[in-house]
């Protein structure tokens, strides 16, 4: 079994307790009665290479990052910051995440929100609207295709935006096929937690050009953010690169200076 697997294997074991507890169909009510989601193409869209920032305790590559015993302070630095987007990991086990998380980060910040787990069911769909979600991570290595195709567009039709995530061409051309608007290239093999920077540099250029580009996994400062910008990023998403910097906002306001650089490459459109 590959990290991967094993990760979906305890979200579908904590889905279903959550399921028992609140049937399907009362979510989709609940849901359906939340404060509308965000406009999230408005706000990636705006100049400059963007940055999604992420909340995250821990990570099976790294074990524990750092200890956010208030999600929320670090969310409103994080906006403060200048970050375009706020990615919350809401998977338990292996990342320290929840969906408390996401409720306390929605209550601190108005920039859009991104559900940041595994998601392998429309429950999950309508639990990130009710927690207050304006973006869906899809994974497609995790996804059949036509599961993908029918969570985008269950995320969509709620209002939502998804990126999609790719690692390889074989994944790109399905998040293609999908739909996909936003497109987020992983450095890091979900199977085997190696990170290579190189693998956005392979696949951007295969991504057509009103395809948004997110660089996610081993930003470690501006040169990476630099460097992904010139082979096409328009954001980067950073986890580990703040949280355990020891200054979060600080390195997040780098980031967001070389990405607003003059000097800072931009996809031409
Ligand atoms: O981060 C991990 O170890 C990991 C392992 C298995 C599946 C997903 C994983 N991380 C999720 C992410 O992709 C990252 O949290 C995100 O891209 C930020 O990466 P980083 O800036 O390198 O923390």
């Amino acid at each position: 079994m590959t990290v991967l697997e094993d990760i979906v294997a305890g979200v579908r074991e904590d889905l279903a307790a959550r399921e028992a507890v609140l049937p399907f169909d009362e979510l989709k009510i609940r849901a359906a009665a939340a404060p509308a989601p965000r406009d999230v193409m408005s706000a990636l869209r705006e100049s400059g290479i963007g940055v999604i920032a992420e909340v995250k305790r821990r990570s099976p590559s790294k074990g524990d990052l750092a200890d956010i015993p208030d999600p929320a302070a670090l969310a409103k630095d994080y906006e403060d910051g200048g970050a375009r987007v706020i990615s919350v990991l809401t998977e338990q086990r292996r990342f320290g995440g929840s969906l408390a998380d996401l409720d306390a980060v929605r209550a601190a910040v108005d920039i859009p929100i991104l559900r940041k787990d595994f998601i392998v069911s429309p429950y999950q769909v309508h639990e990130a609207r009710l927690h207050g979600a304006d973006m869906v991570l899809l994974i497609v290595a995790a996804l059949e295709q036509n599961a993908l195709v029918a969570l985008l567009d269950r995320v969509e039709s709620l209002g939502m935006t998804a990126l999609v995530e790719i690692h390889n061409a074989e994944e790109a051309d399905k998040a293609l096929e999908a739909g996909a608007k936003v497109i987020g290239v992983n450095a890091r093999n979900l199977h085997t937690l190696e990170v290579d920077r190189d693998v956005f540099s392979r696949l951007a250029p295969g991504l057509p050009m009103d395809v948004y580009k997110v660089a996610e996994s081993g930003v470690r400062g501006p040169g990476d953010l630099m460097s992904y910008a010139g082979h096409g990023a328009d954001a980067v998403l950073v986890g580990e690169g703040l949280v355990a910097s020891g200054d979060p906002k600080g390195s997040l306001v780098k980031l967001v200076t070389a990405g607003s650089h003059p000097a800072c490459p931009r996809p031409s459109r």
